[in-house]
């Protein structure tokens, strides 16, 4: 288990002191792939490296299956420092080293004999998939390839816990897809706890377990992925997932003033967010069948996965005597979805589209 708590960082810089992190407290269980999600300059790295104290936090205690990083020697620090490994955006591999001596690197560094490397690198490269490329240089291989070979030196020396510092922000989509197939696979296979540092909610909703959203050195909000998609308390998450489920309207109601009380010719515009089972349930259906002297029209919908967990976003219009209207709103809000009231808008079908 990491501990982190109360962390302070301050950096003396020519301009003065800058509080990077102020007052940060985390406990990421072990086997968990926790994220930790901001916008730049937000304090990620910095709180990142506070884990394996490549930083020292000014203030606050850093603990890793109970023992304080912050109380250790340097002697002390290395040798914990095994049990953690970490990867990079830019991957940070030796240019003149082979792929192989780039994975042995730590372990030859830590006095490991020659055979023992070999038994423990070629594993490794065949985790990772890199068996073949044992003998290449880093400039022969592609950006996933280099971040393969950041993932099998980062194992090498056998860590229960790796830290990923944007280690797929270098990388096209669908590389990026395979990097954090490779990571969740680790995870599993090797029972490593997993850090994911990255201002993408994409990899936050793909892989993590938990999430702490982290704003201007603070942690504005944290807790289990699919509670926080669902429920985000904070303005600075709910951009973040903004960026991945659009729910624009459509042009007709777009820029429209927005009512909180009913108007004539209006739709009530709702957004439903189904989760689990209920995804798959023919709400709408259902509401026409209950609701039939009203117009429903659907203006949005996604369907996606978080944790496996089937998810469906949809935002709905609904129109006809304000009684009725009322009467369908609380008949959806007794089934199993959240319902969430934007307002009453009025159409306008002259909009551009
Ligand atoms: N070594 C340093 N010396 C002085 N200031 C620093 C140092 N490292 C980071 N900072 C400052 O601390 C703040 C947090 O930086 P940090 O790199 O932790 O943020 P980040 O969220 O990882 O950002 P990015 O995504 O851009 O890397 C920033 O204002 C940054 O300029």
């Amino acid at each position: 288990m990491i501990k982190l708590s109360h962390i302070k960082k301050i950096y003396e810089t020519s301009s003065g002191p800058l509080q990077a992190l102020k007052d940060v407290s985390l406990t990421i269980d072990r086997g968990e792939i926790y994220g930790i999600i901001g916008l730049s300059g937000a304090g990620k790295s910095t709180l990142v490296r506070c884990i394996n104290m490549l930083e020292r936090p000014t203030e606050g205690t850093v603990e890793i299956d109970g023992q304080d990083l912050t109380k250790m020697n340097e002697k002390q620090l290395r040798a914990v420092r095994k049990k953690i490994g970490m990867i990079f955006q830019q991957f940070n591999l030796l240019s003149s080293s082979t792929v192989y001596e780039n994975v042995a690197f730590p372990l030859k560094l830590a006095g490991t004999d020659k055979k023992t490397i070999r038994e423990k690198v070629m594993p490794l490269l065949k985790l990772v998939g890199l068996e073949q490329k044992a003998q290449q240089y880093p400039a022969q291989l592609s950006g996933g390839q280099k971040q393969r070979v950041g993932i099998a030196r980062a194992l090498a020396s056998g860590p229960s816990i790796l830290l990923c510092d944007e280690a797929t922000s270098a990388l096209d989509p669908q590389t990026t897809q395979a990097i954090l197939n490779l990571i969740k696979k680790i995870n599993r296979e090797l029972q490593i706890t997993v850090v994911i540092i990255t201002h993408e909610m994409k990899v936050i909703k793909d892989i993590c377990t938990k999430v702490a959203v982290i704003d201007h050195g603070v942690i504005a909000e944290k807790g289990p992925v699919i509670d926080v998609f669902i429920n985000p308390q904070q303005a600075i998450t709910r951009e973040f997932i903004s960026v991945l489920l659009s729910d624009e309207l459509p042009s007709a109601f777009r820029q429209q003033p927005v009512s909180k009380e009913p108007i004539e010719g209006g739709h009530l515009l709702l957004r439903l967010t189904f989760i689990g089972e209920s995804a798959d349930e023919p709400v709408i259906m259902q509401l026409i069948k209950n609701a039939p002297d009203i117009d429903a029209s659907i203006l949005f919908g996604d369907l996606d996965q978080i944790q496996a967990i089937p998810y469906g976003r949809m935002i709905i219009g609904l129109k006809g005597s304000a009684e009725k209207v009322e009467m369908a709103r609380k008949w959806l809000e007794k089934q199993e979805l959240k319902v969430e009231v934007i307002g009453y808008v009025r159409r306008n079908d002259t909009a551009l589209v």
